[in-house]
């Protein structure tokens, strides 16, 4: 349903865009209709980018990006208005999504309104049922609400168009630990549900093994490994890594522009060839971007 082809952003900064900062590097993946895939790695490893590429939000620099076949790097704007109606975004900071001065009500309306659907009060009421919230919610500003609460009115909004991709992005990374496990179970029976495909953007690999049908570990920009049991039959050094010590924090040169495997520096594996840069190589339903696997 969904898939980026060769997927590079590069961002840059500072006089004569003397900074630049590869954040995604040479990316391909698919995401099929009903899917939920778990997009995990560590902080500044480039997930938020390439989630954000993939809804349009962030344009890449390189690469193509097709949604049901339509090309959306060459849209025009006004066709990809249209098609953005079927691919949403749940933010990490549900405030991020909600305009401060209006009530509830209104943002839940908005996206109907832009996308000329029905916003009639029926609709709205049942939305917020459907997320777990009252009535009485949709009458509040923002700020009168827990930050659970915000995160369930942003989901809300995200479904109310009916979309069939979205794109999680740590929705509950900034919640109590409390509130956490309830918006996850949400996300889980909203998707039971209505059906769409996920990419859900996360740092805590055991919350992607409860959602994700497959898992892509990214590196450095790259993704390294991707499959279905990638957690607990790690074949990357850095995926064994990763999940051997959940709770260390590695010294990770991530930004390392130099030619060859990214994770060379720190591989406690690494050989010879591994200064050349590794393709992806596919093995049987997994896929592994790693010279000991070529
Ligand atoms: N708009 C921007 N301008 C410049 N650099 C950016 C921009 N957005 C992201 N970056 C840089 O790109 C890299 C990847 O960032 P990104 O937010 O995609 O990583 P991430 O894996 O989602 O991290 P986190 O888990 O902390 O959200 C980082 O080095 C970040 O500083």
């Amino acid at each position: 349903m969904l898939k980026g082809v060769g997927l590079y952003k590069v961002f840059e900064s500072g006089f004569f865009s003397k900074h630049r900062i590869v954040a995604v590097d040479g990316v391909d993946i698919e995401i099929n209709r009903g899917e939920v895939l778990a997009l995990v790695g560590e902080s500044g490893s480039g997930k938020s980018t390439l989630g954000r590429m993939l809804l349009m939000l962030v344009r890449p620099t390189r690469g193509e990006i097709y949604f049901d076949g339509l090309d959306l790097v060459r849209m025009k704007a006004g066709d990809l208005r249209r098609v953005r109606r079927r691919m949403q975004l749940i933010p990490q900071h549900p405030e991020d999504a909600l305009d401060p001065r209006w009530r509830i009500y209104d943002s839940i309306a908005e996206p109907l309104r832009i996308h000329g659907l029905d916003c009639s009060r029926d609709i709205i009421h049942n939305l917020i049922e459907m997320v777990g919230l009252r009535e009485e919610h949709l009458y509040r500003y923002p700020h009168e609400l827990s930050g659970g609460e915000l995160q369930r009115v942003v989901i809300a909004r995200a479904i109310a168009v009916e979309p069939e991709f979205i794109v999680c992005d740590e929705p509950t990374s900034m919640l109590d630990m409390s509130v956490q496990a309830s918006i996850v179970n949400l996300l889980v029976s909203l998707h039971k549900k209505l059906g769409m495909a996920y990419l859900f953007i996360t740092h805590d690999l055991e919350l992607a093994r409860i959602v994700a049908d497959r898992v892509a570990v990214m590196f450095a920009g790259q993704i390294v490994e991707e499959g279905v049991d990638v957690l607990d039959r790690p074949l990357h050094p850095y995926t064994e890594m990763l999940v051997r010590s959940v709770e260390e924090s590695f010294e990770l040169t991530q930004r390392s522009e130099r030619s060859g495997c990214k994770f060379y520096s720190l591989c406690p594996k690494r050989m010879e060839i591994c200064s050349d840069h590794p393709e992806m190589v596919r093995l049987g339903d997994r896929k592994v971007r790693c010279h000991l696997f070529d």
